[in-house]
């Protein structure tokens, strides 16, 4: 390959000014030769000999032999337009950048240059913010890497993960980064909804459609018109409801609780679950066409267990938000201590740790010492556990009982102290009630076929 000087018969600036991200052009040995107006308002002036990876990442050598992928190596083998998610250092600090770099070819088909465009991505961040997505690590860039590419489309998403890793966050990058951006997100909460509510929630009911239906209402198809709906917990969507889903999905219509009247709909569709949806279909409690349909686009949000370097900035993007008259320092102890943490119930568990945290501490200062205080919580529910080796079920359910004694009924106070979401709690508190239901139905029906 040609590693020649910019050949300045071209005119490559106003091949760069063309474009409207930021764009430099580099030699194929990284040097960046040329720059725009865009490039250089986001990330500086590049000085003469600088090299790419130098200024992206402050490395001394190309990313490949750093331990990242590297875009330009990738587009040297390929001798195609190569894409990747970075994150670079900028200006502003680190940043996502969605990198894309093309081979430019003399007409032997040999590679001379390379333009690379870099784009901000802006839907998730890489230093502490107070509402973004944050994170750094490679499972979490993967995340963005993938909302990235989906948003922009009008396919389906289907987004798995653990209670409170974050998927609600995700699904509404999806739509800020969507050409629907500027309609509505409407959030279903899937769980604990029956089929006759489920239908009227989601397509309205007309007047006198059932006792106390005294006026005609919308759903909620008609306030996601033109932009995103999202199902979440959509494992909890009633079999029969199902089939209405699918119908809608496919046909793109649907009509009002009691009326005739055919709609037309017209929204993206995000969806979300913690449970397993292919087990669900190979048992029989979620149709198999309605998965096929929905899972378009599967994008997995890791737990935070499975992703320790991000704790420390979720952690302090957390203290931000919670404190925003107040810095917290969060010393490195209390990092080490908060990365051997398995909270399961992921961020919004340390977003409860961290808002004990505060309560604690006597000064701006978080150490590991102020944080045995925040787990205290947990510590008494095992000791408590210890004394009697019930199954986790039956332990679980006297734990939710307690606690909501405790809290007098309160599910949110119960909720935070448990260090799940209040929708959480909602759930297992169903799922409790359905299972004591169901023995109880069960033991009624052996006591009375024993009857007999
Ligand atoms: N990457 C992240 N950066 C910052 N905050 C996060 C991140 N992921 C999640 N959070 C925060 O954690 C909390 C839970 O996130 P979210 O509601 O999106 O999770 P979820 O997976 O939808 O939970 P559930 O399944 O219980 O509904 C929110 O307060 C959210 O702001």
């Amino acid at each position: 390959m040609n590693s020649s000087p910019l050949n300045t018969d071209l005119d490559f600036s106003s091949l760069l000014e063309s474009i409207e991200h930021p764009a430099i052009l580099l030699s194929p040995d990284y040097d960046i030769l040329a720059s725009n107006l865009s490039y250089r308002q986001s990330f500086g002036q590049p000085h003469p000999g600088e090299r790419c990876y130098q200024i992206s990442h402050g490395y001394d050598r190309p990313c490949d032999q750093a331990g990242e992928s590297c875009p330009l190596a990738a587009c040297k083998t390929s001798l195609e337009k190569e894409r990747v998610l970075h994150i670079h250092n900028t200006p502003r600090g680190k940043e996502h950048i969605d990198v894309e770099m093309m081979p430019l070819k003399d007409a032997n088909g040999e590679v001379l240059y390379f333009v690379e465009i870099l784009k901000p991505v802006n839907i998730a961040s890489a230093e502490i913010h107070r509402e973004r997505m944050v994170g750094r690590s490679p499972a979490f860039n993967r995340v963005v890497e993938l909302i990235n590419l989906v948003a922009p489309r009008d396919a389906s998403v289907l987004l798995l993960g653990e209670s409170g890793s974050g998927k609600e966050l995700a699904a509404n990058a999806i739509h800020e980064m969507s050409q629907r951006a500027d309609r509505n997100f409407v959030v279903v909460e899937c769980a604990g909804l029956t089929e006759p509510l489920f239908e009227s929630e989601l397509f309205g009911h007309v007047k006198g459609a059932f006792t106390g239906a005294t006026h005609n209402k919308p759903g909620l198809l008609e306030e996601a018109h033109g932009g995103t709906l999202f199902l979440d917990e959509i494992g909890d969507v009633p079999l029969g409801m199902q089939v209405k889903l699918l119908r809608l999905l496919e046909t793109g219509a649907y009509r009002a609780v009691g009326s005739t009247q055919l709609k037309r709909a017209d929204f993206r569709l995000v969806c979300a679950t913690h449970k397993d949806l292919s087990q669900m279909v190979e048992v029989g409690e979620f149709r198999k066409d309605l998965y096929y349909r929905l899972n378009t686009f599967p994008i997995t949000l890791p737990p935070l267990r499975e992703r320790p370097d991000d704790i420390a900035l979720i952690a302090r993007s957390l203290l931000e938000k919670l404190a925003a008259d107040r810095t917290y320092h969060l010393t490195d102890s209390a990092i080490k201590r908060l990365q051997v943490e398995p909270f399961p119930g992921n961020s919004r568990e340390l977003r409860n740790v961290m808002e004990r945290a505060i309560i604690f501490a006597r000064s701006n200062v978080i150490d590991a010492q102020v944080l045995e205080n925040c787990f205290d919580v947990r510590a008494t529910v095992a000791t408590v556990a210890e004394e009697e080796w019930l199954d986790l079920r039956t332990r679980e359910r006297h734990y939710l009982e307690q606690l909501m004694t405790h809290c007098s009924g309160d599910k949110e106070k119960a909720a935070a102290i448990a260090g799940i979401s209040v929708r959480s709690l909602y759930r297992k508190l169903e799922t409790h009630r359905k299972s004591t239901v169901m023995s109880a139905t069960s033991q009624a029906t052996t006591a009375k076929a024993a009857a007999y």
